[in-house]
């Protein structure tokens, strides 16, 4: 449950960072580092404290108690809090349009206020090069696709060269195509820059894309804390996994130092002998056998999802429900009776909750 550390030579520092609202906390001792040019995701659940957190390095909130470092500076911490436009931070958010009345190249160079005119200029063409939108600059934003307008926005906050980028859902007002595009054009450029940046969404598949750290929240806190690879294939709790993406359950009992199931026996270090706990793996963990080679289950139906497709199984032994992906093919596979294996590295043992108990 206690997050892993991040890189040692942390750029960013929070250290037991909380913030309430009344009854609500919003976030508990939140710690974590961050290295200079490293991409964070912040994913969770509605609610879990994901824009608050943001908040509070951004320096629209105050943190209750802990410490927030920037680059050897204390921003906020006991007796010290730096104002948000003095911190070195920038940000794109999703409601932090550009502003309609000014053209691309004023937006951009608006947090460049005060500096000599000849070097505001030339940090602007430079910034709108960088994001490829030069040809754009005497356009006002009603004149630019959402994918432009992403591109500006983005220009605008990398302007004055932040220390640090705070992106909340950047790209979710851009529909699938243009997101993955833009996502992806942007994350290319920030690594180019090396320019440390945490990036909230709620969509697991953003999060694994474009993650160096990706730290799963619930509830005001960080639950897992990992680089993504690491975190989908080996996640320390069962609310962790089940948020990256879909997967099975299956219950049964300790015995003898491992879990046992219908389709086989999984370690279970540190659980007692007799405790209920649950067995979860990947759709890809499963394969398909000979019904009197494995498991036998039956496939209930198929969801077709492109690339892949999903079998929905019920295994005969306990009626547990299962998922299985193949490569899809033209013709749907038919409902039926098969056997299934499953791969014992892929799989995690967990205590079960109440409420997968049963
Ligand atoms: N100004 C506020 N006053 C009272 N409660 C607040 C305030 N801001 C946030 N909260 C509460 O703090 C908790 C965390 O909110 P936060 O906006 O950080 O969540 P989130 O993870 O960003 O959610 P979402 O994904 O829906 O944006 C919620 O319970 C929210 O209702």
């Amino acid at each position: 449950m206690t997050p892993a550390p991040l890189p040692a030579a942390s750029w960013l520092r929070l250290d037991r960072v909380s913030r309430r609202f009344g009854a609500v906390t919003a976030l508990a001792e939140i710690s974590f580092n961050l290295g200079q040019g490293e991409i964070l995701c912040l994913l969770g659940a509605s609610g879990c404290g994901k824009s608050t957190l943001l908040r509070l390095i951004a320096g629209v909130e105050r943190p209750d108690s802990g410490e927030i470092v920037l680059a050897g500076r204390v921003l906020a911490g006991p007796g010290r809090f730096v104002d948000p436009e003095a911190r070195g931070i920038g940000f794109m958010f999703q409601d932090y349009a550009l502003f309609p009345h000014l053209s691309v190249a004023e937006n951009v160079a608006f947090g460049l206020r005060g500096a000599p005119s000849a070097e505001l200029k030339a940090r602007v063409a430079e910034v709108l090069a960088v994001a490829g939108v030069s040809a754009l600059a005497d356009r006002y934003p009603h004149q630019l696709s959402g994918g432009e307008s992403q591109r500006v926005a983005l220009a605008r906050a990398l302007a004055p060269r932040p220390g640090l980028l705070l992106m909340d859902e950047p790209f979710s007002n851009l529909d699938q195509g243009l997101r993955d595009s833009v996502r992806a054009e942007t994350l290319a450029l920030l690594r180019q820059i090396g320019v440390a940046a945490i990036l909230v969404t709620h969509d697991p598949a953003e999060a694994l894309a474009v993650a160096d750290h990706l730290a799963v929240m619930q509830a005001g806190k960080i639950e897992a804390l990992a680089d993504p690879r690491s975190l989908y294939h080996a996640p320390p709790t069962l609310y962790a996994a089940r948020f990256l993406g879909p997967g099975s359950t299956l219950p049964g009992q300790v015995a003898g130092g491992a879990l046992v199931t219908p389709l086989g026996r999984f370690a279970a270090p540190g659980l007692a002998e007799g405790q209920a706990a649950v067995a979860f793996f990947r759709p890809q963990a499963l394969a398909l056998c000979d019904p009197a080679a494995g498991a036998p289950a039956r496939i209930e139906r198929a969801e077709f999802l492109g690339a892949q497709e999903r079998l929905v199984l019920r295994l005969e032994a306990g009626g547990v429900e299962l998922r299985l992906d193949l490569p899809s093919t033209r013709q749907p596979r038919p409902p039926g009776r098969v056997g299934l294996r499953l791969d014992p590295g892929a799989v995690q043992v967990f205590a079960a909750a109440p409420e997968t108990a049963s």
